[in-house]
């Protein structure tokens, strides 16, 4: 068979209509999502059964076809793996414990301890890598350790991810000791995901744009680079996807100072400015907004066939901003790859 278009989009290949996905692909806008997360009690407990968390990642390539799936799981697991409690709050998100002092960083379980709470998270990647399609690609993933921080730190989602900067911003060293966990935790997750079959994965930096200078270099570059090299050095060729959120201008760089061969692009940037800037360094991915997917119609359209264009000249991987939301409708979901593929011969 031929190469997936997603793997050839990542070694750089420009194609004609670009592979697709979605952030949040698998979730409640979709009625089947919902009944299988009922059957499973709720959130985490579908993270935790293979059978389950594989058949709702399925979902979504069945119903439309999607060039790559993405593992369902949570970017939180890794600090439940690590010794956090972490529950959800129905309506609400995530609540977890708190980690605000030196000695809470050193009380965390040692790296070789998560998989024993992460082995069910490779047991859903193996029943993937046996049941995708043949041309779907499989893509696993994780926080970056920024953004998985920023929730350690203050123990819930946070609008400006306050409590993290003064944590950071009060007691420095402590944080880089609690960052420098996170990220070697986070390359055996990911090295275990490969390890069970994923072909990509991708580091999750939502909240990236809250770090600006020596911040952002620090928190969110060095990181996302320690990750990208000690990958590459396990597993040659596969190809990592590096998302620092709300970057803005400092997408541009990104793909070359970490070594990562894709640059996903939130919906702040412009299309035309990210294919001038970015695409020339490094495939990309993205951007429309997620907004779509609830309002549709011709405004949808013209946003797809516009980021398609802006895109067309280099590597591109089709995808929203940022997740879908709940109250989108999957028939916007199926225009857009209709709009999309509309000249794939
Ligand atoms: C910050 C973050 C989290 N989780 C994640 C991030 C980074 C990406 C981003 O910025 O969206 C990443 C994530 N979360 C989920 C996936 C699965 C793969 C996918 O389909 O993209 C991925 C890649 C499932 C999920 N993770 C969550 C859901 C909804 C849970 C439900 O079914 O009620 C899903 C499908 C819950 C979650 N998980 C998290 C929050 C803040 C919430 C609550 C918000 C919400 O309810 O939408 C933490």
């Amino acid at each position: 068979m031929a190469e997936k278009l997603l793997m050839r989009a990542l070694g750089g290949e420009t194609l004609d209509v670009p592979p697709a996905w979605m952030m949040r692909q698998a979730g409640r806008y979709l009625p089947e999502y919902r009944a299988t997360r009922a059957q499973a009690g709720d959130f985490l407990s579908l993270c935790y059964n293979p059978e389950l968390a594989a058949e709702v990642t399925l979902q979504p390539i069945r119903r439309f076809g999607f060039d790559a799936a993405i593992l369902f799981a949570d970017i939180l697991l890794v600090p439940q793996a690590l010794g956090a409690d972490l529950w959800f709050v129905t309506g609400e998100g995530p609540r977890l414990s708190t980690i605000t002092t030196r000695a809470e960083v050193d009380a965390l379980k040692p790296v070789d301890a998560i998989h024993e709470t992460l082995n069910p998270i490779y047991e859903t990647v193996r029943i993937l890598s046996r049941e995708l399609p043949a041309e779907t690609a499989l893509i696993g993933f994780a926080g970056a350790p920024w953004t998985v921080a920023t929730y350690m730190v203050a123990g819930r989602g946070t609008p400006d991810q306050g409590p993290a900067h003064a944590f950071k911003d009060g007691d420095r060293a402590a944080f880089t000791a609690l960052i420098d966990r996170i990220t070697a935790a986070t390359i055996e997750y990911l090295s275990a995901q490969i390890d069970a079959g994923a072909e990509v994965v991708k580091v999750f930096d939502s909240w990236a744009g809250s770090l600006k200078g020596a911040d952002f270099d620090d928190f969110a570059l060095t990181p996302a680079k320690a990750i990208v090299a000690a990958l590459k050095a396990r597993h040659p060729g596969v190809p990592v996807i590096v998302f620092p959120r709300e970057a803005g201008q400092a997408y541009k760089g990104f793909g070359p100072a970490t070594g990562a061969d894709c640059v996903a692009l939130d919906q702040s940037v412009s299309a035309e400015w990210a294919a001038a800037n970015v695409q020339p360094e490094v495939c990309t991915q993205g951007n429309l907004a997620p907004e779509h997917m609830v309002t549709g119609g011709q405004a949808l359209v013209d946003e797809v066939r516009r980021i398609r264009d802006a895109f067309s000249g280099g590597p591109h991987i089709f995808n929203l901003g940022h997740g879908i939301t709940p109250d989108a409708d999957p028939d916007n979901v199926a225009l857009m790859l209709e709009t999309l593929r509309e000249t794939r011969g």
